[in-house]
Parts: structure tokens; C-alpha cells; sequence
């Protein structure tokens, strides 16, 4: 049993590659032995998280997921504590391993009842796993409700019941602790998944996975320690194309966040042409027009509170950035503009976008909810059709790109949503681009480190996007 820390990659396998890996385990076990196992890792787990917690509600369902536990209460009540379980479905179309496990359960005399309890200290979910395949409803619906509305913890096997393994859609349970069986599944951690798996722990029951991960939870990137012999041109020279009349804010957190990400020199390209030849507080950054840079040797990010104005510079940029960062409006003018997606499939040169879901279903032509309702997909499409890397933002950003296994980044959380948080994460992958030699990598680890900032935000003081920018210093 492992605690899920992101501080290291761990591969993510959706629900077919996690089939496939119990099959072939189950053929060369014994008869219900990994069943067996989750159960045993199930009860250890119980008594580590909730070790005071005497009476355990085991809420168990009509498939597996519900023979797991079974296998869980068969020990917690050897161990003295008072157990409760309820089934929602009927004992005699149980499963067969969930049906042997349902015989040692009667014969080792766990209470069963048929209605819900109206107290517990810890709540076992063990409704529906890997085979969650329509909205709960009924007994399912009624004990997940009742269990996700006490305040009494919950520990949730495989996934929290509802949650779909490959997606992280589904209303489901709300966890507070989840262990993840044989596998990690990408539903997890992006979407819903998050919000209701709670802390992740992860027993591979002792199989060793042949199937290659459907995709990676990202890590953080090696240190990069700078030589004494360093200089700025070493560092990369970024410049961002944007902030439209109104818009300014938007450039300045770009490039602010680039600057304090590292590059090695940043220019500030504003769209408003009264903006003034310098940004107060910031003499670092050089204001130019943007037709008076060098864009075939630099990094660009365009989009930034560009407004309609940055569409008359997306074929210049698009075909002479060494290397470039497309965001915001920058992504809408070319989701409107079939010769510039044209231009963008054949530039060649590395390139990221990063749209957050609307963003992203104007781009597939689609709306925002059939992209959250599959993030990973969404992102691998986009990043086919644009021959991108693809940074699909929200709550487990995706980075993708094609003919790759796309990422899930474990970093950030919910102080993010607020406005300019997605400019700084322009202006830092601007900054990654030219001190990295793999463009999907140094997006992701562009990602991570946005979010990792957000993480260790300290208690009491408000997240702002230009507290952010300043808080992404390199060590
Ligand atoms: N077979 C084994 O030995 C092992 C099974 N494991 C467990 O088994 C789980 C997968 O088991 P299953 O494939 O049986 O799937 P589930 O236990 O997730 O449930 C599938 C059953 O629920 C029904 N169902 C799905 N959605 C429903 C809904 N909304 N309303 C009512 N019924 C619904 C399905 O028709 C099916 O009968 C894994 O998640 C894991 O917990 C793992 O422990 C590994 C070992
Ligand atoms: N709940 C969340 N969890 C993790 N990251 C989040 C969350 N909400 C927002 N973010 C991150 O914050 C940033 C917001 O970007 P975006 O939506 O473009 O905002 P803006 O346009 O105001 O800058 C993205 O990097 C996104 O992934
Ligand atoms: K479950």
C-alpha cells in the first residue's frame, strides 16, 4: 500500500488496460485471491485512517467492487469493530467472487441489515467500481447519498462509487480517503475526480502491471541548477504579444511570470498603442512593437488579452516563432479562422496551446461540456488536429500531444480559479520552451510548477495572479 505524493510521475491505466491486467493476474492466482487481497488491504487501511472509529458501515453493491467489501467487513468484525453491512442488490446474482465472499461473510456472523444505518464513525464505500456504467439510482443512489451527507469519513474502494475510472465524471460519493486497486485510473485526478476521491492510496495486490499506462500523472522536472558561467542569452528571450485597449493586465502577467519564471530577457509587445514605453514597477521588461522583434529566434506567447486585434498578427507570428505559446484570444481568433488553423497544423516549429475547456470545445467546434466530460480525449483530438502539445486547464490540467501518452498534473487547486491565473502559465511556458529540448515537457513541468506555487500558497495571505508570477522563483 502506497500514498499517492506528487512528488514523482506514477503511471495512470483507464479501465480496459486495468481489465486486461486483472484477467491475466486472476488466470495465475488462486480462486479469489486478489479479491481476497483487496479486502485485506481494504481493513489495513480502515484502521490506519480512522484507527478510534468503532462502528464501520460497509455499504457494498451488486458487482465486485461490493465482494471487496465484504472481504474488508469479514475482517474489521474479527478485528472487534462493530460492522454494518447493507447490500444494494440481491445476494444470489452476486458475482462468484463476490458471492464466495458474501458466504464468509454470513458464516462469520457479520451484522447485515436491510436499511441503512443512522450511525457510523467510518464509512466504507464499496458500491460500484471499475463497472460504474450509468447514473446511480435507487438503493445504490440512497446509500451513496446518505453516506457522502454524514460527516463521518469515508474510505472508497477502487474509485468513489459513480466516478467514471477514465473520465472522473459522475455524480458519486464524496471521499475522504480512496484506495486504487491493481491500477491508478486517469478519473482520479481530473474532472470531478479530485474533489471526490479525497487522500489517494494505491495497492497493486501484489501484480505487477505488463500494460503500458493510458496515461502519466506528471511529476516535477529535475532541478535545473544554472552554471556560474551563465548568462541571459543562455536563458531564453520570451516576448508576449497581447494586451488589447482595456487588456493590459493580461501582457504584463504574461510577461512578469516569464520574467520571474526565469528567462533570460522578456519584451512586452502590448496591442494598445497607448500603452506607454514602459510597464511601472517593472523596468526589467523591454516594451517593443511586435513587428520590430526578432520572432525567429525568440519565444512568443500571443494571446494574452489580445481582444480581435492579435488576429491580424497570428500569420506573421504563427509562421515565424522560433517557438510559441497560443492563449486566450489568440486561440479564439484561430477557432474562427479555418486558414489559421491551416497555418498552425503546418508551422513545424514547437508550440503550445493553452485552452481552458471553452477555449478548447470552440476549437473542436464541440461545447465545454462534452470536453469535461472527457478531458484526456478532448486533448489528445485537439493535439492531433493542431499538431500541438495541448494544455487543457481546469482541475487536472491534461497536457497532450500527438502520438504521445498524454499527462494529468497533479499540482493546484481551486485558489487558481481566479482571472489571470491562466496568463501567468502562458508567459511560464514561454519561459520553459527554449531551455528545454522537449516541448510537451516543459509544458508539463510549466504546469506542475504554476500549480505547486498554488499548493505551498502560505495560510492567510489571497492568491492573486500577480502574487503568483512573483512567488515562481526557480529553486
Ligand atoms: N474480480 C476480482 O477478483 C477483483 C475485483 N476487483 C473489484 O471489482 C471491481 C469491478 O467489479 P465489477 O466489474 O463487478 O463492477 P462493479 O462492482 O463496479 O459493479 C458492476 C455491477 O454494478 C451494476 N451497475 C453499474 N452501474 C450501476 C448503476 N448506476 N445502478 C445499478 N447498477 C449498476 C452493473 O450492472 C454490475 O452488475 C473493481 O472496481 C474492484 O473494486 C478488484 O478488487 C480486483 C479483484
Ligand atoms: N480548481 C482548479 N484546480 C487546479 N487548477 C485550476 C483550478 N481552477 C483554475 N485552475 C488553473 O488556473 C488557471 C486559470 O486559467 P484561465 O482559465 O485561462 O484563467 P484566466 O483567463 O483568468 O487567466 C489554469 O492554469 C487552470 O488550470
Ligand atoms: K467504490
Amino acid at each position: 500500500m502506497l500514498k499517492v505524493t506528487f512528488d514523482r510521475p506514477w503511471p495512470l491505466h483507464g479501465t480496459a488496460a486495468t481489465r486486461r491486467i486483472e484477467q491475466e493476474a486472476a488466470a495465475s492466482l488462486p480462486a479469489h485471491a486478489l479479491m481476497e487481497r483487496a479486502g485485506l488491504a481494504v481493513a489495513r487501511l480502515a484502521l490506519a485512517i480512522a484507527p478510534h472509529a468503532h462502528r464501520v458501515w460497509v455499504a457494498c453493491g451488486p458487482g465486485n467492487n461490493g465482494g471487496d467489501g465484504l472481504e474488508a467487513a469479514v475482517h474489521l468484525h474479527r478485528w472487534g469493530k462493530a460492522v454494518t453491512v447493507t447490500l444494494a442488490g440481491s445476494p444470489d446474482k452476486l458475482p462468484p467472487d463476490a458471492a464466495n465472499a458474501w458466504r464468509k461473510c454470513r458464516e462469520a456472523g457479520v451484522p447485515v441489515a436491510d436499511a441503512l444505518p443512522s450511525a457510523w464513525d467510518l464509512g466504507i464505500d464499496a458500491l460500484l467500481g471499475l463497472g460504474s456504467s450509468r447514473p446511480l439510482e435507487d438503493a445504490l443512489a440512497a446509500a451513496a447519498g446518505r453516506m457522502s451527507a454524514s460527516a463521518s469519513p469515508v474510505l472508497a474502494i477502487d474509485l468513489p462509487s459513480g466516478l467514471n475510472a477514465d473520465t472522473g465524471n459522475g455524480q458519486s460519493v464524496r471521499a475522504a480517503h480512496t484506495v486504487s486497486l491493481l491500477t491508478l485510473k486517469p478519473g482520479l485526478f481530473t474532472g470531478a475526480g479530485r474533489d471526490a476521491a479525497g487522500e489517494l492510496w494505491f495497492d497493486d495486490l501484489g501484480v505487477q502491471a505488463a500494460e503500458a499506462p493510458t496515461a502519466q500523472l506528471a511529476g516535477p522536472a529535475p532541478v535545473r541548477v544554472r552554471a556560474h558561467a551563465s548568462h541571459k542569452g543562455l536563458n531564453g528571450d520570451v516576448a508576449v504579444i497581447g494586451g488589447a485597449p482595456g487588456m493590459a493586465g493580461a501582457a504584463v502577467l504574461a510577461a512578469t511570470s516569464a520574467l520571474c519564471g526565469g528567462a533570460g530577457r522578456v519584451f512586452l509587445a502590448p496591442l494598445d498603442t497607448g500603452f506607454g514605453a514602459a510597464v511601472p514597477g517593472w523596468p526589467e521588461l523591454m516594451v517593443r512593437a511586435w513587428d520590430a522583434l526578432p520572432l525567429e529566434s525568440i519565444s512568443v506567447a500571443c494571446g494574452c488579452g489580445g481582444g480581435d486585434a492579435v488576429a491580424a498578427m497570428l500569420p506573421a507570428v504563427l509562421s515565424r516563432a522560433k517557438w510559441l505559446v497560443l492563449d486566450a484570444d489568440a486561440l479564439n481568433a484561430i477557432a474562427a479562422d479555418a486558414s489559421l488553423q491551416e497555418t498552425l497544423r503546418r508551422r513545424g516549429r514547437p508550440t503550445v496551446l493553452t485552452p481552458h475547456p471553452l477555449e478548447a470545445a470552440r476549437l473542436l467546434g464541440t461545447s465545454t461540456a462534452q470536453v469535461q466530460g472527457d478531458r484526456l480525449r478532448a486533448a489528445q483530438e485537439l493535439g492531433e488536429r493542431s499538431k500541438a502539445v495541448v494544455v487543457l486547464k481546469g482541475s487536472g490540467t491534461v497536457i497532450a500531444a500527438p502520438g504521445t501518452t498524454p499527462s494529468i498534473n497533479p499540482t493546484g487547486n481551486g485558489r487558481l480559479a481566479t482571472g489571470g491565473t491562466g496568463d501567468v502559465l502562458a508567459g511560464l511556458v514561454a519561459a520553459a520552451l527554449p531551455v528545454s529540448s522537449d516541448a510537451l515537457q516543459a509544458a508539463a513541468h510549466a504546469v506542475y510548477r504554476h500549480g505547486k506555487a498554488a499548493d505551498d500558497w502560505p495560510a492567510g495571505e489571497p492568491l492573486t495572479a500577480g502574487a503568483l508570477a512573483r512567488r515562481l522563483h526557480l529553486d
